[in-house]
């Protein structure tokens, strides 16, 4: 409403309807895209619960959208889906100096950078939780019942997400999220350039070290494949398991055999996720 949003594409799907658009986000300084799936439910009087989808390195918009194949339930369900872009970006916006995959652009970990020169615009972490389902609230037939999920750098998003606000996701669900990044190279490299050296800081950034404070138990429920050629080296599983288990705090925690990290991984697994967030956002 007066906001503005530029429409960039809008294809009818499963009786729905694929949008994506263009705006202007205050909190990351720079221009953004976003999609959103409306499913055929969704009108000025019956507002819809959203489920926020963060994705993974080197992502935009486009790879849930266009690979997980999550459309045709979201519409059964009458649930609508969006996807964020993966970090600020534009011709301002400094990427990797060594223009690596890992850092940078496509790579903003869902946290608020504090260092120079990242802090300006990398703030992804105030960006999903509070500037995007304000706008969405604002600009789509959808109620302010949210869930969150996503993969890899964005499962792990989606669990800090939900752990640090209590009360404002009604479930959460995770596909090879970066379950301790204070330990693994990705999170290493991430954390020390946008928080800085000194590693008190990046707790609060780490799900498996949130676990323990957590003020509000949700369900977790975590799809990991155990041909994922990141799993030893990046995602590291066992950790969040452990931090778990200590802190009393329910995780369901499906190793797939013969699944690697990719979004045929998270195609055979969606639907699963989809009724997981379904039963707390259609719940009375
Ligand atoms: N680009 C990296 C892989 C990065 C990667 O696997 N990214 C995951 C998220 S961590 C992804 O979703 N990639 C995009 C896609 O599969 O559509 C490589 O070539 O090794």
């Amino acid at each position: 409403m007066g906001e503005p949003l530029t429409i960039v594409s809008a294809n009818k799907s499963f009786g729905g309807w694929h949008k994506r658009y263009r705006h202007h986000s205050t909190t990351l300084g720079c221009e953004m895209v976003f999609a959103v799936f409306l499913p055929p439910q969704a009108g000025p009087d019956s507002p819809v619960p959203v489920l926020y989808w963060l994705s993974g390195l080197t992502c935009t918009d486009e790879n849930f959208m266009q690979k997980a194949g999550a459309m045709r339930l979201a519409a059964e369900l009458g649930i609508a889906i969006v996807a964020p872009d993966t970090s600020p970006r534009g011709p301002d916006v400094p990427g990797d100096p060594d223009g690596s995959w890992d850092f940078g652009l496509g790579a903003g970990f869902y946290v608020n950078a504090t260092q120079d020169p990242w802090a300006r615009h990398y703030r992804m972490y105030d960006y999903v939780v509070t500037e995007l389902p304000a706008l969405i609230e604002r600009s789509f037939p959808v109620s302010d019942r949210r869930s969150v999920s996503g993969h890899s750098m964005g499962g792990h998003g989606a669990l800090v997400c939900a752990l640090r606000n209590p009360g404002r996701y009604r479930s959460v669900s995770a596909f090879a999220p970066i379950a301790n990044p204070t330990d693994c190279p990705w999170g290493e490299k991430a954390f020390s350039r946008y928080l800085g050296p000194d590693r008190r800081g990046w707790a609060e950034w780490d799900a498996s070290l949130l676990l323990a404070e957590a003020a509000e138990r949700l369900p977790l429920l975590v799809d990991q494949g155990d041909k994922d050629g990141f799993l030893d080296s990046q995602l590291k599983p066992e950790a969040l398991r452990q931090a778990a288990a200590a802190a009393g705090h329910p995780l369901t925690l499906r190793m797939q055999p013969g699944y690697d990290h990719s979004y045929f991984f998270i195609a055979s697994f969606i639907d699963d996720h989809l009724r997981h967030h379904a039963a707390a956002l259609l719940a009375g």
